[in-house]
């Protein structure tokens, strides 16, 4: 079977600038897809080849095997979308945006009852159905958006930074939902929220400047590139104690993170865990200083998201 969306070798370029470099991905079936990467990488710019609202410099991409062309409507059946920035007619009930985006897909007016109806249950947004859109929060307004990519019964849906307006309950109901739809579809999700990220994806991609980086199932990405995080707490300065660590092999990066306004607290990353394990307990009693906290902590996404990035 087809994946459900490939790309090969697709390009980008602005004059000089080139804003997605040769992206080779595979994208399976029923899967939630995290597109991460950092401002400018070339994340909506992939997105609006991959919908035909740009042509490709250079390369190809296919959506359930089938070749993407602007205007192509044998593709757009396909697929939904959902921009980063959606457009609502305020005046309209959520019902009644329902009912218009589904004849501009020509659904029959029977069939758009029907999936409207499924989709507001779906996306609950049925008690608010009758209510005029422009009285929506942003999350509902989001879910709308997201009932109406989904109308036509999509194989693939693409969300461009679905949550990065919302606040916190907004965000946590708009991935509850895309956690169900991908009973229903395939969910490519660009974002540079990782938290977001470790929540419902299975995969992700990470580009910068316009080219591929990796990808990888969430789990392969911490085991692969994980580095192990020690949070160390004392009561006084460390800076000598920072120092010491600068010679250690294993030794990649130190930093500093307050906690509630406390003595800050220092997170010191390693890349053989087994040997800092073994040497920091040493280094902390060396150094004199009187020792507070002491702990493995798991790196998060964000850690692993740097050091992809700035390729160390
Ligand atoms: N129409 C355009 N003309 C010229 N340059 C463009 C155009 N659109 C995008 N770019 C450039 O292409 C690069 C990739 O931009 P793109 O918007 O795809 O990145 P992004 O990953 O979506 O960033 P963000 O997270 O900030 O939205 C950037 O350097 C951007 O300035």
């Amino acid at each position: 079977m087809a994946p459900a969306i490939k790309t090969e070798k697709l390009t980008k370029r602005f004059g000089d600038i080139v804003a997605v470099d040769r992206l080779d991905l595979t994208v399976d079936e029923r899967a939630v897809f995290g597109f991460l990467g950092p401002n400018g990488a070339g994340k909506t710019t992939t997105v609006k080849m991959l919908t035909g609202l740009s042509a490709p410099t250079e390369g190809k991409a296919f959506i359930c095997g089938q070749e993407v062309t602007q205007g192509s409507v044998e593709v757009r059946k396909n697929f939904g979308f959902l921009p980063d920035v959606p457009a609502f007619y305020d005046w309209m009930t959520g019902e009644e945006y329902l009912r218009f985006a589904g004849e501009l897909y020509g659904m029959t007016s029977g069939a758009i009852g029907k999936r409207a109806a499924e989709l507001l249950e779906l996306v609950e947004l049925k008690k608010a159905s009758k209510r005029k859109v422009g009285g929506y929060s942003r999350g509902m307004k989001q879910r709308l958006g997201i009932a109406q990519a989904m109308l036509n019964h999509p194989k693939v849906l693409f969300l461009d930074e679905p949550t990065s307006a919302l606040d916190p309950i907004g965000r946590r109901d708009v991935l509850d939902l895309i956690g169900k739809l991908k009973e229903e579809a395939t969910v490519f999700m660009s974002t540079h929220i990782l938290s977001d990220v470790e929540r419902v994806c299975d995969r992700v991609a990470i580009i910068d400047k316009g080219k591929l980086l990796v990808t990888s199932s969430v789990e392969e990405l911490r085991r692969k590139y994980s580095r192990s995080v020690f949070e160390i707490e004392f009561d006084e300065d460390d800076k000598s104690f920072a120092d010491a660590l600068q010679a250690k092999p294993w030794f990649v990066k130190s930093e500093k993170a307050a906690v509630n306004g406390n003595t800050p607290l220092l997170r010191v990353t390693a890349q053989d865990v087994a040997a800092a394990r073994k040497e920091l307990p040493h280094l902390i009693a060396a150094s004199g200083l009187t020792l507070l906290r002491y702990e493995l902590a798991q790196p998060s996404l964000e850690d692993i998201f740097v050091e992809v990035v700035n390729g160390k």
